[in-house]
């Protein structure tokens, strides 16, 4: 809650007037049934300090003044809330950049959607609903019994004790009970989405090997899950807004029995009962606000955990900030070691290598040995465990991170293309990039009669495509992409694995044409594609 909090600091002005409004706001509503019974007891002959048309006119004045303080009320809380949210969005995408791509590779994808959706969105009712409404509750609970303790001690007194009871001491306990559950449902709203989010995408497979009816089950499995999570937590908020209505009819009855009490003692007049019982009725509403909040609370503070660990997450790598000149691209890989936290064997053990401006060089070595990691660390992805990777004698952990990936092209295994049109998916290798760049890019990439024959050309939208292109499609386009980007130096991992010798052939020639003054570095299992290497590692367990 404090580190919730903490980010509110800007908005702080704002966030008074929130409160000051809010506090007369329930102040003129009060007003409003309390003049009702002043007005009564003028009527009945008792002499209050008003006439009777005084008390009518100040509960005319009230009720419009309560709807205009509403008003400005919610709007300043509010404007508060989404201005927040916009600012924790903008933490969390930074946070992303951050960890990109080492540590977002082993989370799951549904589950940071719905952190980054519902999770944040969800703390609007924090900074909209609890911070002002816990400021407002404390203030008009305390002006009410100050009033009451005027009318007489016993009032004052006892209103304290129910107001504790009813907006800290049922909310406390409430969101005590409740805290597991709530978390419980975000992390398995997270695993539901992630799910679903997997069964779209290996849809084929599914349908392939008949496993719909075990999917189908188990989204059910997943949806039972979550919906008896949801009824405990809802019969958790039953029972405590049951709880809280109990305690005032109590209260109200225990001011009833006081009040009689007084008025036979002489301590008191009928009118002043009167007025305090009704003032007392009137008055719960900022403190059942907090106590219906706790509710609410047990799902805000769980997506704020669950926000908060991803900014906390330390990144695999720090971005170095800078810049800096490279004169040349030779990488030297010195007594290299590197594991992945989580396994216990070291992965790369003692590897050395130079390769020099030019250089075609071929990673090669069984599956799972470590050659497509070798390439994450050249392009620092992961910071080596010991050992050093340097490029133009420079370790590449000073190297500013940004110079770095200018100094790289990747084409991975699988191109991913961008809902976007086929331009913009090419320009992402140079944002800056003239449209005829674009079209000598992938006239390289052997792709540009293809892009012509279709309807819009370089406008198509790939999503427009659907799934229609073919994988050698998509690779050219990658590698358009990389020769777009134009770095000195090219990493392909296993570029050629998932097309067929015409595609490769095709594939492999552009390379080779394009990249004869460039450093290429390529992992792949095929004889064919690596053919074009003039130096070979390989790396054995
Ligand atoms: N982020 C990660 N965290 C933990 N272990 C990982 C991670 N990425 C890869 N590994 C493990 O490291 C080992 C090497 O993986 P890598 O992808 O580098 O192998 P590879 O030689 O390229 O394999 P292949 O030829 O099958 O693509 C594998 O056992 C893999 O499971």
């Amino acid at each position: 809650m404090a580190r919730l909090i903490k980010v509110l600091k800007p908005l702080s002005p704002i966030m008074v007037i929130t409160i000051f409004f809010g506090v007369i706001g329930y102040l003129a509503s009060m007003s409003i049934m309390t003049f009702g019974a002043v007005a009564v007891s003028e009527k009945l002959g008792i002499d209050m300090g008003f006439t009777l048309s005084q008390a009518i006119s100040i509960i005319i004045a009230c009720a419009v003044l309560r709807g205009v303080l509403r008003y400005i009320e919610q709007y300043s809380g509010h404007y508060i809330a989404f201005r927040i949210l916009a600012i924790l969005r903008d933490k969390v995408y930074k946070a992303l950049r951050r960890l990109a791509p080492a540590k977002l590779e082993t989370k799951e994808k549904g589950n940071l959607i719905s952190i980054i959706t519902s999770d944040i969105e969800l703390l609007e009712v924090f900074y909209a609903h609890t911070i002002a409404p816990i400021a407002i509750a404390i203030l008009t609970s305390t002006i009410i019994i100050i009033v009451l303790f005027n009318i007489n001690a016993l009032f004052g007194i006892l209103s304290a004790v129910f107001y504790i009871l009813v907006g800290y001491v049922i909310p406390v306990l409430s969101s005590k009970l409740g805290n597991d559950a709530g978390l419980e449902y975000r992390d398995e709203f997270g695993k539901t989405n992630s799910f679903l989010l997997d069964s779209l995408r290996g849809i084929k497979e599914i349908l392939f090997f008949g496993e719909g009816d075990r999917r189908l089950e188990e989204i059910n499995n997943n949806s039972d899950r979550l919906n008896s999570k949801s009824k405990v937590i809802k019969s958790h908020e039953g029972l405590i807004r049951a709880i809280t209505d109990l305690t005032i009819m109590i209260a109200i009855l225990t001011f009833l029995f006081a009040g009689i009490f007084l008025y036979r003692d002489n301590d008191i007049n009928l009118g002043e009962v009167l007025v305090a019982l009704v003032l007392l009725s009137s008055s719960f509403g900022p403190v059942v606000a907090l106590s219906s909040l706790s509710n609410n609370l047990i799902h805000t503070f769980a997506c704020a955990q669950r926000l908060f660990d991803i900014l906390d997450e330390v990144p695999a790598v720090n971005e170095i900030e800078g810049d800096m000149d490279l004169k040349s691209n030779n990488i030297s890989i010195e007594d290299m070691n590197f594991n992945y936290d989580s396994r216990e064997n070291e992965l790369l053990k003692d590897v050395n290598l130079q390769i020099n401006k030019g250089d075609k060089v071929a990673i090669i070595g069984p599956s799972g040995c470590g050659k497509s990691t070798l390439i994450k660390l050249i392009m620092r992805f992961w910071d080596v465990t010991s050992g050093s990777i340097s490029i133009d004698n420079k370790r590449i952990d000073t190297i500013p991170s940004k110079i770095l990936r200018k100094n790289q092209s990747l084409v991975s295994q699988e191109t991913f293309l961008f809902n976007d049109t086929i331009e913009n998916n090419i320009k992402i290798g140079n944002k800056d990039a003239t449209h005829i760049e674009v079209v000598n890019a992938c006239k390289k990439a052997s792709i540009h009669e293809f892009i012509m024959a279709l309807p819009k050309g370089y406008d198509t939208n790939v999503g427009e495509l659907g799934g229609n292109l073919s994988s050698g499609e998509r690779q050219r386009l990658g590698i358009a992409r990389a020769f777009l980007h134009d770095a000195p130096v090219i990493i392909l991992d296993e570029p050629t694995s998932n097309l067929d010798i015409l595609n490769e052939a095709e594939i492999l020639r552009s390379i080779n044409d394009e990249c004869k003054d460039k450093t290429v570095i390529m992992v792949s299992h095929r004889k064919s594609s690596v053919s074009i290497c003039d130096k070979k590692k390989e790396i054995v367990f």
